[in-house]
């Protein structure tokens, strides 16, 4: 076979981004300066890592930023307050609590006290339903939404091809699942979500043409799994040990890419792949949020 195509996560993204200079600075022109929250419990490093890195793209892009990092010890009310006060703030338009909180949070209540018009995740029962109900004036997840940009953007043809998300969870496998199954260009495919009761899981993963990989499993799926010529994304993000490296540890997908990308007809890396995928269609959402909310 020949070399597979890499696809490129960070090109991809600025393209992402530069759509959204572009309307942000029609939106200043008006008056208007879009507006993110994000909301972060505790002190987990990933987790510090992401909130920065989203913040950063807000000043980068000229979008009003706002980071809250909050200590662990924060109570659900406390939490409830803070979205409430978000809520209410003109100058946001997007929310995000990054996931997950810690454990004496009751997520599923904090989720759905976000102002679904300002829920830029998606992952408000609001916006879960619009994309099931293939309503487009709803918030897709970012991270699914941006897997989606990548296959149209290489070409890749998902009418009637088998999708395999591996995976269900609400942030990436099910709303996946629900994007790829919908109708219309970039989806039209037929869906198969396998998980970890999944039988026979290599034969299952063997009839994808197009895999997406989403179990945080550092590089579980192998060439065994992998039908010839599949195109492959990879959302995993997993840190293993590495001593030779710095910060002691390296970031691998949930697919063991050596082995695999010689199958391949496409494959997204990791890092470099997903990843700035869901930074650009966070600002993405939140581009629309503002519009929908101040009518531009
Ligand atoms: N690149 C990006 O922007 C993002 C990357 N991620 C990464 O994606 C990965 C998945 O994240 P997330 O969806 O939040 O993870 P969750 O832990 O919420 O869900 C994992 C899913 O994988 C399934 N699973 C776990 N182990 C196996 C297995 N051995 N075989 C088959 N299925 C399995 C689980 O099945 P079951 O339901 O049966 O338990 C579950 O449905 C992580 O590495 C995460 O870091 C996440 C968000 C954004
Ligand atoms: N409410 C909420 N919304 C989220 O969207 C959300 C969340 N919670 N919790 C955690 C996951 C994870 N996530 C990532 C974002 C960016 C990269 C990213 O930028 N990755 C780069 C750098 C990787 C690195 O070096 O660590 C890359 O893959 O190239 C990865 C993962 C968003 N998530």
């Amino acid at each position: 076979m020949s070399a597979p195509t890499l696809i490129d996560g960070k090109k991809t993204a600025e393209s992402v981004l530069a759509e959204c200079e572009a309307e942000i600075a029609d939106l200043k022109s008006k008056g208007v300066t879009p507006g993110l929250a994000v909301v972060l419990v505790g002190a987990d490093p990933a987790s510090t890592f992401y909130v920065r890195s989203k913040s950063k793209m807000c000043e980068k892009l000229g979008i009003h930023s706002v980071k809250l990092e909050l200590p662990a010890e924060t109570t659900q009310d406390e939490l409830l307050k803070v979205i409430d006060d978000l809520n209410n703030d003109p100058a946001v338009h997007g929310i995000l609590v990054q996931s997950p909180p810690p454990a004496h949070i009751d997520e599923a209540a904090i989720i759905a006290e976000i102002d679904p018009a300002k829920d830029v995740d998606g992952f408000h029962p609001v916006n879960v339903a619009k994309l099931a109900l293939e309503d487009a004036s709803g918030f897709v997840p970012c991270t699914p939404a941006g897997c989606q940009r990548l296959l149209t953007e290489y070409g890749i043809e998902t009418e009637g091809a088998n999708v395999v998300v591996l995976g269900r969870s609400m942030i990436v496998g099910k709303p996946m699942a629900l994007l790829m199954m919908a109708k219309g260009k970039g989806a039209n495919s037929t869906v198969t979500v396998a998980h970890s009761r999944t039988k026979d899981l290599e034969a299952v993963t063997r009839e994808a043409d197009i895999l997406i990989a989403a179990i945080g499993k550092p590089e579980f799926v192998k060439a065994g799994g992998v039908k010839d010529g599949a195109v492959v994304i990879d959302v995993g993000i997993n840190r293993v040990d590495d001593a030779s490296q710095k910060k002691g540890y390296r970031i691998v997908g949930d697919v063991a890419f050596d082995e695999v990308a010689p199958k391949c007809k496409a494959i997204t890396p990791v890092p470099g792949g997903v990843g700035p995928m869901t930074i650009a269609m966070l600002m993405a959402n939140t581009v629309k949020a503002c519009k929908q909310i101040t009518g531009n």
